[in-house]
């Protein structure tokens, strides 16, 4: 068993990096951190836990965290790069579901995160955590970048196709939509219940900060000297708790007839976590939720040049802490998917 440390455990993705990790038959979670709820035991908060993990919320304290095997840091932007440094120094294994090690450009993290980075000497060896593309050297990395909700489905709707060169880069398009637990916990008046329900928006139209963060996954997948993708990403609100659905388009850049069914199949016909539908399915965003699958549908409509990829997943799940969950297998040696294989909530 290795003990495993979650700070900002009463956060929406380390809830459920809570609710995955008290089925791991490897793991006991050790240490969970909350400022505002230090003192409290976790079932006093979420009381589905209760008899499966009773321990009690502390204050984030780096000494301590360092004795655990793995820890996670399931915090706003910035937090974990001013807890970075000694955990590395002292050989803590490190997932982190923020945006802190993601972008390997400093200068366009700051852009984006409109901060300093407090850490930019371990950006470099930070491993960016998409398994169905870095999965070797996750295996060897002591700090694991996990890539955001929106960027997760977007990747894997698009790698097939750049990394096959078959599109044209620069006329990317993913339609984004995002259910509410996306924004994390925090009360906001955007995030009401009467705000949301019943209505549908986009927001972040004119730049959002997933938008460096596919690119760069996106141009690491082509082959060298090609053109760099860009991306027009728009997200989306839904009136919904968990959920991720994207929309890509893409251009065919050859008219001759390519089975596109066939490229995604074959693309993640060894990926536990990519479910490749049926021609023509559309799959719905219940069809995921809970589980750390990402399922995903191509389309040619009409034949033309214009290929349409669906993809659905968690956000909280393969979008965020599942994910996390599938790292730490892969860093402790562990089955990929242990504690993983929970099916979607039927309806
Ligand atoms: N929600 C989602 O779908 C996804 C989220 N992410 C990313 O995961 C991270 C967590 O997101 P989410 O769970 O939604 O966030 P929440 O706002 O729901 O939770 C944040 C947690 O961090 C703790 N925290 C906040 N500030 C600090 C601080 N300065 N020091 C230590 N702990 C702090 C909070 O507890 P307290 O304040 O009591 O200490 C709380 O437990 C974010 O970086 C987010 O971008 C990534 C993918 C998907
Ligand atoms: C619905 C909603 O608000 N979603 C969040 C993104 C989810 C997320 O937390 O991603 P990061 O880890 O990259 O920040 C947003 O658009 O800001």
């Amino acid at each position: 068993m290795i003990k495993a440390g979650i700070v900002g455990a009463t956060g929406y993705t380390g809830a459920e990096l809570l609710r995955l990790l008290v089925n791991h038959p490897q793991v006991e979670v050790s240490m969970i951190t909350s400022r505002a709820e230090k003192g409290v035991a976790v079932s006093n908060l979420y009381p589905s836990l209760r008899g499966r993990c009773d321990i009690e919320f502390c204050e984030p304290d780096v000494a301590q965290l360092a004795s655990c095997d793995v820890v996670f840091f399931a915090t706003p932007h910035g937090v974990a790069q001013s807890m970075m440094a000694p955990l590395i120094a002292k050989g803590t294994r490190v997932v982190d579901l923020s945006a802190d090690f993601r972008i390997k450009d400093i200068a366009t993290w700051e852009l984006w995160y409109q901060q300093a980075h407090a850490c930019p000497e371990l950006v470099e060896q930070a491993v960016y955590g998409l398994p169905e593309v870095n999965r070797e050297q996750i295996v060897n990395a002591q700090l694991v970048a996990c890539p955001g909700c929106y960027p997760t489905a977007t990747q894997l709707a698009l790698i097939p196709l750049l990394e096959k060169g078959l599109v044209d880069p620069t006329r990317l398009i993913a339609n984004a939509a995002s259910g509410v637990s996306g924004a994390g916990r925090q009360a906001k008046v955007d995030n009401l219940m009467a705000e949301v329900t019943d209505s549908y928006k986009a927001y972040g139209v004119a730049g959002h900060r997933h938008l460096p963060e596919i690119e760069q996954g996106l141009r690491e997948v082509q082959a060298a000297g090609a053109v760099p993708a860009e991306m027009t990403f728009v997200p989306h609100l839904l009136p919904m708790i968990r959920g991720i659905q994207v929309t890509a388009y893409a251009e065919l850049t050859s008219s001759d007839a390519i089975d596109l069914q066939a490229l995604f199949a074959e693309r993640y016909e060894q990926e536990s976590f990519v479910d490749v539908m049926p021609a023509g399915s559309c799959p719905q965003t219940r069809w995921v939720k809970g589980s750390n699958q990402c399922k995903i549908a191509v389309h040619q409509p009409q034949g033309r040049n214009t290929v349409v990829v669906l993809s659905v997943i968690d956000n909280l799940c393969k979008g965020a802490s599942g994910q996390a969950v599938q790292n730490m297998n892969l860093m402790m040696g562990f089955e990929e998917t242990m504690g993983l294989e929970q099916v979607a909530l039927l309806p």
